[in-house]
């Protein structure tokens, strides 16, 4: 299993990449410092981002209104009821199973994506589709903040996409908007999250189990005042833990950006803990999952090619159990 390791991930500043007026060599050490935390551990937290606390409150304030309704108001949105294969809506506990041996997760998720109207001829196809809303929760209190940090978020990850590009080998010679076609049009599921504390500790059940991203790339708030999450290292074999950090994000790297550019970006495996006793945990990741009719080809020249909306829905298929198979 191995152990819990001293490392710790890297904390970067991109204000002098956003500032307008800073100078061309402090904006080069911030995708030096980018490059360095994605090739080496695939995760780090994000300072300087310009998202206020204020913004980052509501929106865990939103988590916990949603997970405070009773459960059968949950269940009136469960993602069963949403449209076709667009995968939206209330995940109860004990649904995703990431390995064989480990119980399913603890979470429970609220997932919202891009608004897709109902009339859209994609409306109804893998992730895309109307979001799902609550009868109970004022729109005002709810669906309108929610929507703002989604919007809030996807500038934010289009900002790192621009980090990432220029961190890449400069033998690959890639020009710096290599990634923008990937974040138009984009699937973007946002999962509202809440662990409840365990009764007592249980080796293999898990707040969520030891798994990698499926998509680009993740920005993660955690509630403060909270523990729990870990990244493995395999240099050390040890899982590093990564604590709250008031007012940063977490940033991680997924699956799809990993094969995009052939492993260069590492979308590290990464797990969350359970406490036991009466400390509940609430987490809001965004996944920038990309633009699902995109059909990527490993910027290293390998030529591996993959469509993007594919390997996300048989990334979901092989871990949500009964709920993965209306994917199918
Ligand atoms: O809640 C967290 O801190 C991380 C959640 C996570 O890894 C995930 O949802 O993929
Ligand atoms: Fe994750």
């Amino acid at each position: 299993m191995g152990s819990l390791g001293t490392d710790t991930i890297p904390t970067i500043d991109i204000s002098q990449f956003v500032s307008s007026n800073s100078s061309r060599e402090s904006q080069n050490e911030v995708v030096n410092a980018v490059r360095h935390a994605c090739t080496t551990y695939g995760f780090f937290q994000l300072v300087g981002h310009g998202v206020s606390r204020e913004a980052q409150e509501r929106i865990l304030d939103c988590a916990k209104r949603f997970f405070e309704l009773p459960m059968e108001e949950r269940m009136e949105v469960q993602i069963k009821n949403s449209m076709g294969k667009s995968f939206r809506g209330y995940e109860p506990p004990g649904i995703q199973i990431h390995q064989e041996g480990l119980k399913a997760d603890i979470k429970e998720a609220f997932i919202v994506g891009a608004e897709v109207d109902k009339d859209d001829p994609d409306a109804g196809t893998f992730s895309t589709g109307p979001n799902l809303w609550p009868k109970s929760l004022p729109k005002e209190d709810f669906q309108i903040p929610v929507m703002e940090y989604q919007s809030i978020m996807l500038a934010l990850v289009k900002v790192l996409l621009k980090i990432l590009a220029l961190g890449l080998p400069e033998s690959w010679g890639c020009p710096p908007h290599v990634f923008d076609e990937f974040a138009v049009k984009p699937s973007m599921p946002m999962r509202l999250l809440h662990y409840a504390p365990q009764a007592i500790k249980d080796e293999s059940q898990f707040g969520v189990g030891d798994h990698t991203d499926f998509g680009g790339v993740a920005i993660l708030l955690q509630q403060p005042g909270t523990e729990g999450l870990e990244v493995w290292y395999p240099p050390t074999e040890s899982w590093i833990p990564v604590p709250v950090k008031e007012g940063a994000f977490v940033i991680n790297m997924g699956d799809m950006m990993q094969k995009w550019t052939a492993g260069y970006y590492r979308s590290a495996r990464h797990r969350v803990v359970t406490s036991v006793g009466d400390k509940h945990r609430y987490s809001v990741p965004f996944f920038l999952n990309g633009n699902l009719k995109l059909e990527v080809k490993s910027l290293d020249g390998s030529g591996v090619k993959t469509v993007v909306g594919e390997h996300i829905r048989q990334r979901l298929i092989e871990t949500m159990g009964e709920s993965g198979k209306m994917l199918k």
